[in-house]
């Protein structure tokens, strides 16, 4: 117990409620993102689950729903490679809702091989930054307007092998799977960075976290990491431990002044790399020109 202690992390302890607040959170059908669901709708939020499969997505929505006895946990769908998929998510969200207090990007793929989007982007990068990238700015209007709000995205200590090759963004002189997913998760960092730099003022602010390794269905690509992980398993974090640093920088008070990178519910040193403003800022414009985003 002593071992799973230390590998289990940090737990949230604030006793936040969040009756009448709107949280969108991707991906929350399974893994992390159902346990983060859930605990929000614990606290009385209204949560929409974005996700690409409708069906998983009620069938989590409704567990949720018997477990917390909060029926306002809703499914919308949202598939992140898909730039008209996202349009559409946002523009359906933005009729219905006229407030959002909490954006959890919270989806994420990992060692793909290698392939393309309708858009023409490699997957990971288009899942796990331009999608989220483009979410947020879509969202980013009613967070304005209903702040205090937060932004949190999901990272991963693997950022530090991460590296923005702005001559081959695509991987298509070069394409490693797992540097592909590092590459997007040190994407996740530098953009969290840019957003907090733009957002200073207006109330809003934003987190990257590292979850911790946890036992989720996020190695289903890799034999080898499936067996890793079934091997490791009894020191993995647990799906509901995995969640507790997105809810400690979507709901712990006091943390507006600290916008940066966690884990296991504490702020954390990030790669030199992830603290590079210079490309914290081309990624930012590169991603605007990717995605057809007017800069003002
Ligand atoms: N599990 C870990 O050890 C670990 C470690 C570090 C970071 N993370 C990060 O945590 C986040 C959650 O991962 P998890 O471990 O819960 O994995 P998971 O595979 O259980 O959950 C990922 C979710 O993303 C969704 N998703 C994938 N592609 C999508 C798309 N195109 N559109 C919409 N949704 C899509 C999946 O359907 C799933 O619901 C990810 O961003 C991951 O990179 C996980």
């Amino acid at each position: 117990p002593s071992i799973r202690k230390f590998f289990a992390g940090g737990v949230c302890r604030t006793d936040v409620q969040l009756f009448g607040k709107v949280v969108v959170i991707t991906g929350a059908n399974t893994g992390i993102g159902k346990e983060t669901a859930r605990e929000l709708a614990r606290r009385g939020a209204r949560v929409y689950i974005a996700c690409r499969d409708v069906l998983k997505g009620e069938s989590a929505a409704s567990e949720i729903q018997a477990d917390t006895k909060n029926s306002q946990v809703l499914v919308r769908k949202l598939d992140l490679s898909d730039t008209k998929s996202i349009r559409a998510f946002a523009e359906g969200f933005l009729a219905e809702e006229k407030q959002l207090h909490i954006l959890i990007n919270n989806a994420g793929v990992m060692l793909c091989p290698y392939s393309k989007t309708a858009d023409g982007f490699e997957t990971h990068l288009a899942v796990n930054h331009l999608g989220h990238f483009l979410l947020t700015h879509l969202l980013l209007g009613r967070l304005k307007e209903s702040a205090p709000a937060r932004v949190v995205n999901l990272s991963s200590v693997a950022h530090h092998l991460g590296k923005i090759r702005f001559h081959d963004l695509q991987g298509d002189k070069y394409y490693n799977l797992g540097f592909a997913y590092c590459h997007s998760k040190l994407a996740n960092v530098l953009f969290t960075r840019e957003l907090a730099k733009r957002l200073k003022g207006t109330g809003v602010t934003t987190y990257a976290v590292h979850p911790g390794i946890v036992r989720s269905k996020l190695v289903r690509h890799s034999f080898l990491l499936c067996l890793l992980w079934r091997l490791f398993s009894p020191f993995l974090k647990t799906t509901w431990e995995g969640a507790q640093t997105s809810l400690h920088c979507a709901l712990a008070e006091g943390l507006e002044p600290l916008s940066g990178y966690f884990s296991d519910c504490k702020k954390t040193w990030v790669s030199p790399r992830a603290r590079n403003n210079k490309t914290a800022e081309r990624l930012w414009n590169v991603s605007c020109e990717l995605l057809g985003i007017q800069q003002e």
